[in-house]
């Protein structure tokens, strides 16, 4: 299971209800490396997310995960291998936020659960929301809630092979938590060799913390490489139709976003 790219996306073509939403797409997510999924309001993104986790199947082209058709998986064995925090997570339920991080683990013995529960819980911030009910929530707290759910479902001392997909996993977070969770990230992907596949709107936080970004727009991939190669004010203005401008970062001189007023 030790592949450079555990995941490789090999011409995939997504039509639903008779619109084409992700029209011929190749990439490969590098190992231990996050990739940023990128691009304007309807480019295909989410739709991407669940192809490439396995919830939607493409009517052309596949996704190879470690060198087998992904949709060849059960679901028991996917959920050994990949984890997903989708956009929405309402529940409509009264559980407490430690039941709802314990969801993720319903393929792990309750000894495995025991033993990462309490770090998963802490390297999120979720330790004061623990005992309270989820659907109480603030939206911040929730996505908090659902990062740690998702990595108590991959937990192991060494994750390689794994992949951890987060569709906006930063939209609802506070400054403090959204450093916090792209660090707790790329920490991950040094030190655990975890793989990271995120759709993310704020390009500033995509440019520091991604490896390799995906820029998606009319349900296409455009560009991708680095944020260096990636985020130009040329790309930028014609895929996004905004006026901006680019500056190097002070601090790793990668380009960094100011709207022009
Ligand atoms: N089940 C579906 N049937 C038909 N069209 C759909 C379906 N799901 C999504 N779409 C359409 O596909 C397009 C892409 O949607 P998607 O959610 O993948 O975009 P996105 O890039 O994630 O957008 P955003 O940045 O706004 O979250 C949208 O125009 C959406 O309306």
């Amino acid at each position: 299971m030790d592949y450079q790219f555990p995941l490789i996306v090999e011409n995939v073509t997504l039509t639903l209800s008779g619109k084409t939403l992700l029209n011929n797409i190749n990439f490969a997510l590098p190992k231990g490396k996050i990739t940023a999924l990128i691009g304007p309001n309807g480019a295909g993104k989410s739709s991407l997310i669940k192809v490439l986790s396995g919830y939607l199947k493409p009517q052309k082209g596949q996704c190879v995960f470690h060198a087998k058709p992904l949709l060849d998986f059960s679901t028991l064995e996917l959920a050994k291998w990949r984890a997903v925090m989708r956009q929405n997570n309402q529940i409509n339920f009264a559980f407490s936020v430690e039941e709802v991080i314990r969801m993720g683990a319903y393929h792990r013995c309750k000894k495995e659960i025991a033993i990462h529960l309490e770090e998963v819980i802490k390297l999120t911030d979720c330790e004061s929301l623990r005992r309270k009910f989820y659907h109480q929530l603030s939206g911040g707290e929730q996505q908090r809630t659902q990062l740690a759910r998702v990595l108590l479902q991959l937990w192991s001392e060494n994750m390689s092979g794994k992949i951890l997909f987060l569709d906006e996993p930063t939209s609802a977070l506070d400054l403090y938590h959204q450093q916090h969770c792209l660090r707790l990230l790329t920490a991950l992907c040094r030190e655990k060799n975890l793989t990271v596949c995120t759709v993310l709107h704020d390009l500033n936080l995509v440019s520091l913390y991604a490896d390799q970004l995906i820029l998606l727009a009319q349900n296409k991939v455009q560009v991708k490489g680095n944020a260096n190669e990636v985020i130009t004010e040329n790309n930028i203005h014609q895929w996004y139709n905004a006026e901006i401008i680019t500056l190097p970062h002070l601090m790793t001189k990668t380009p960094q976003l100011l709207f022009k007023k």
